[in-house]
C-alpha cells in the first residue's frame, strides 16, 4: 500500500475509488466496507484508496475548547492503522492533517478541490452516518448530486452487525426494538452494530474476547522496541518497551499477551499498558502511554539485549487488572510477580 500525507503529490493515481473515514480498529464493519471498495476498485480499473485523518478530527475540536472528555479514547496507533489497511489489500491511503483549515472548508469546496481535482475520484463509497465539510453540513445527497455532476459514482454502506456469544449481551444496553435502521433483528434475534465505539466500549471494560470478536483478531500493539529507564533488570522483570502514540488509549491495565517478531513461535507473556503510577512523572517517559511487555520464557537465543530495535506485535488476550499505584518498588516487584503467575494459569487453562 502507497501512503501519501496530503493528495498534492506526483506519485499519487490520477483516478481511484475512495473511501472516506477515520478507520479507528479497522473493524469488522470497516472490513467489510474495504472489500466492496475493492472490488468497485477493480470493476472500474483503478486503485483504492483511503483517506484518513490524522489526529481524528474530534481530537482536534476537543484541543480547540480544550474539553479533553470530547477526544475518543485510541484504539489503533496511525502506525497499525496503516499496516491493517494494508493487510485488507487497500492500494493507497492518503492520510490529511485535519487543522483548522481543513475543518472549515465548504462541502463543495471539499468535493471540488480535494475528490476531483486532488485524487481524481470515480466511485466514493461512505458509511450510513458519513457527514463532511464545515459544521459537518455536507451529506449523502450533496455527494450524490456532485457524483452526477463531476461523473463519479457514490455508494452508501448500511451497518454491519454481528451476533455472537462474545457481544450478545451487549444489545440490552442498546435502544428498543424499532429504534433504528442500525439494529437489524431478523427472527426476533439481536445483532450488535459493529462500531469504533463500540470497540472502545468492549476495550474499557477489559473485555478482549469481545474486541477481537468485534475487530475479527486479537487486538494488538505493534512497534520498535525502545529504550526504557533500565528499572526492569532491578526489578528482575526486564519489559520490552513500546510507545503508544496517542495519550487516550481506549483499554489500558495488565494484560496477558503474545509477543510476534521476536522468535519463530510467538512468546508469552504478560504487559502493562499505560502510565505506570507507582513511578516517578517526571523521569525520561513520565506520563508518556507504554506498552511494556514482560516474555514469561526469553529464548536465550536473542541474548539478554536481544530485543531493543525490533519490531514486534503484542497481541492483547486477556485483561488481568488496572494499573495500580503500588507503595514502592518491592510491592510492585511482589506485584508484577503475581501477575505472571496469574498469566501462566490463564495461558494453562486456554490449552
Ligand atoms: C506485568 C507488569 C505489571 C505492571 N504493573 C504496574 C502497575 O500496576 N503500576 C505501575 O505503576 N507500573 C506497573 N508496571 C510497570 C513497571 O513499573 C515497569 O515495567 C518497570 O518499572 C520497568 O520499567 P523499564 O522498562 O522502564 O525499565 C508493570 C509492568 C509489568 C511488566
Ligand atoms: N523476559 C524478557 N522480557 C522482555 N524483555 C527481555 C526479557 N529478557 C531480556 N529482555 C531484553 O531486555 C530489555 C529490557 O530491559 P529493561 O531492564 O527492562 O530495560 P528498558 O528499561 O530499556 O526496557 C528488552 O528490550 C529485551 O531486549
Amino acid at each position: 500500500m502507497q501512503i501519501f500525507r496530503g493528495f498534492h503529490h506526483p506519485k499519487l493515481a490520477k483516478a481511484c475509488a475512495l473511501t472516506i473515514g477515520n478507520f479507528d480498529g479497522v473493524h469488522r464493519g470497516h472490513q467489510a466496507m474495504l472489500a466492496l471498495l475493492k472490488n468497485e476498485a477493480r470493476h472500474r480499473g483503478v486503485p483504492s484508496c483511503v483517506m484518513t485523518f490524522e489526529p481524528h478530527p474530534r481530537d482536534f475540536f476537543a484541543e480547540q475548547h480544550q474539553q479533553p472528555d470530547l477526544a475518543p479514547a485510541r484504539i489503533a496507533t496511525l502506525r497499525d492503522k496503516l499496516n491493517e489497511l494494508a493487510a485488507c489489500g487497500v492500494d493507497q491511503c492518503v492520510v490529511l492533517p485535519f487543522d483548522q483549515a481543513f475543518a472549515s472548508q465548504q462541502p463543495q469546496a471539499f468535493i471540488e478541490e480535494v475528490l476531483v481535482k486532488g485524487l481524481g475520484v470515480k466511485y466514493v463509497l461512505v458509511g450510513d452516518d458519513f457527514r463532511f465539510g464545515a459544521k459537518r453540513a455536507g451529506d449523502y445527497a450533496m455527494l450524490d448530486a456532485a457524483g452526477t455532476a463531476h461523473g463519479f459514482d457514490v455508494a452508501r454502506m448500511n451497518s454491519y452487525e454481528v451476533s455472537s456469544p462474545h457481544t450478545r449481551h451487549l444489545v440490552s444496553s442498546l435502544p428498543p426494538e424499532g429504534a433504528g435502521p442500525a439494529l437489524g433483528r431478523p427472527g426476533g434475534r439481536s445483532n450488535l452494530r459493529v462500531s469504533s465505539s463500540a470497540v472502545r466500549e468492549a476495550m474499557g471494560r477489559g473485555a478482549m474476547q469481545e474486541v477481537a470478536q468485534l475487530l475479527g483478531r486479537p487486538y494488538a500493539i505493534s512497534g520498535h522496541v525502545v529504550h526504557g529507564r533500565k528499572l526492569g533488570r532491578e526489578l528482575n522483570c526486564r519489559t520490552l518497551n513500546l510507545r503508544f502514540s496517542h495519550w487516550k488509549p481506549a483499554a489500558s491495565g495488565i494484560f496477558v499477551v503474545q509477543v510476534h517478531g521476536l522468535a519463530e513461535q510467538p512468546l508469552a507473556g504478560v504487559a502493562n499498558l499505560g502510565i505506570r503510577p507507582s513511578l516517578d512523572p517526571s523521569d525520561v517517559n513520565g506520563g508518556r502511554v507504554l506498552l511494556e511487555t514482560h516474555c514469561l520464557d526469553w529464548p536465550a537465543s536473542l541474548g539478554a539485549e536481544g530485543g531493543y530495535g525490533k519490531i514486534i506485535r503484542v497481541e492483547l488476550l486477556h485483561k488481568l487488572h488496572d494499573e495500580l499505584k503500588y507503595d514502592g518498588l518491592d510491592a510492585l516487584m511482589q506485584g508484577i510477580h503475581k501477575d505472571c503467575d496469574d498469566a501462566r494459569a490463564w495461558l494453562a487453562a486456554r490449552i
